[in-house]
């Protein structure tokens, strides 16, 4: 592990390094990466999901071993702790994905990189040495998209994360307002040259929205992941799955599932991923693996999610807020307090072990 800075070392919870990487930001890259769709109510829904369901932890288990360790498709993870793709880590620091990834390394952790990373696959791969997954957007260039699945995989990808809750982006206002832009800088290799991002459409909004509009394929529906299966070995996970009528199907068609409301960036007052959970757990029957993401700041999120029936969970602005906050060793720092909280909330709810996590010790 690097050696964290003292700013981090005195970060005592994600709260603190939330408060860090926002200080380290600028308006631009800070209201992407804060904000969430329209009046944000998933936003907010995500964490008040947490802070409604309690606990009710066993005493006298015999904790004085707590083995924190799973595995995700069988690769071995320290916690049932990931981090969720999110775009343009060069918004955040220099070092972008190649931060994230050593960091996922050196905490036997998973990165999911973003089809939209800053840093191509290849460079990201060799940093996670194996210690990640890639997220697909289809683009309407399927050729575009077949050669991203053949790199990431060729760079040793577990999974492809396939983002199926994003045909069209989610309003998020302030970028509307203030007018988002990559800063000239930054690229994004996987999907085009700079040359083709300048040519999208400035005058109006968000120039994410527009250019991420014009790349994306809309049209993609059940029947065509028989294309997706045909183009990669990778296990596939889909990601943005919020019902368990999806979820079912999602199993029939041999996929994993993620649940996930994109952060409350997509479809205002849709569900909370948390309050998603029991159903889709209910519906896979133990056809699948299920993750998830959204609003996990403490080690309790993380319990009550593996209780319920998560395999792992993922963190999205968590993980930013780190790298903003200091690079490979703000983002260690995240996972290292996360799973310090997850290891004593597991003790002392009585489970010495993430097979111990059962849905009775919490209440809905
Ligand atoms: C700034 C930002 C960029 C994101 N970019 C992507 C992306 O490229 N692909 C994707 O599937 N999800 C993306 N997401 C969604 C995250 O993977 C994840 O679902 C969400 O952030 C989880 O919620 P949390 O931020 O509360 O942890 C992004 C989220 C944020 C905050
Ligand atoms: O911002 C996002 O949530 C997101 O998923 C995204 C990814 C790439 C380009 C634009 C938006």
């Amino acid at each position: 592990m690097t050696t964290p800075g003292p700013d981090l070392t005195h970060a005592v919870n994600l709260a603190d390094l939330e408060a860090l990487g926002r200080a380290a930001l600028d308006r631009n890259a800070l209201e992407y990466y804060a904000s969430g769709a329209n009046d944000e109510h998933t936003l907010r829904g995500n964490h008040a999901a947490y802070a409604r369901a309690r606990l009710r932890p066993r005493m006298l288990a015999d904790v004085s071993g707590v083995d924190t360790a799973t595995t995700v498709l069988g690769l071995a993870l320290g916690s049932p702790i990931g981090i969720a793709p999110s775009a343009f880590h060069g918004l955040a620091h220099p070092d972008a994905e190649r931060a994230t990834a050593r960091a996922a390394h050196a905490r036997n952790s998973v990165m999911t990189l973003s089809t939209f990373s800053n840093t191509p696959i290849e460079t990201v791969g060799a940093d996670a040495q194996g210690r990640f997954w890639f997220q697909l957007y289809l683009l309407r260039d399927r050729d575009l998209s077949r050669q991203t699945i053949e790199q990431a995989e060729a760079s040793g990808a577990r999974a492809l994360v396939f983002t199926v809750d994003a045909p069209y982006l989610g309003r998020r206002e302030a970028n509307e307002r203030h007018r988002f832009a990559l800063p000239a800088h930054l690229s994004a290799p996987n999907v085009a040259s700079r040359d083709a991002l300048a040519q999208v459409e400035t005058d109006s909004g968000s120039q994410l929205a527009n250019y991420f509009q014009h790349l994306v394929d809309k049209a993609f529906t059940w029947r065509d992941l028989d294309w997706l299966r045909a183009q990669t070995r990778l296990p596939i996970v889909l990601k943005g799955i919020l019902t368990a009528e999806d979820a079912h199907l999602a199993a029939e068609h041999g996929c994993h599932v993620w649940v996930s409301n994109h952060g409350g960036r997509q479809l205002d007052t849709a569900i909370s991923s948390f309050e998603a959970l029991p159903e889709i757990v209910d519906a896979v029957a133990g056809r699948a693996e299920i993750y998830l993401d959204g609003g996990i700041t403490r080690g309790t999120d993380v319990l009550k999610a593996v209780a319920l029936g998560a395999r792992a969970v993922f963190l999205g602005r968590a993980a930013l807020w780190g790298l903003a906050a200091g690079g490979q060793a703000g983002v260690e720092r995240t996972l290292t307090l996360l799973e310090d909280e997850f290891r004593l909330a597991m003790a002392l709810c009585g489970a010495a072990r993430v097979e111990d996590l059962t849905p009775a010790l919490v209440r809905l």
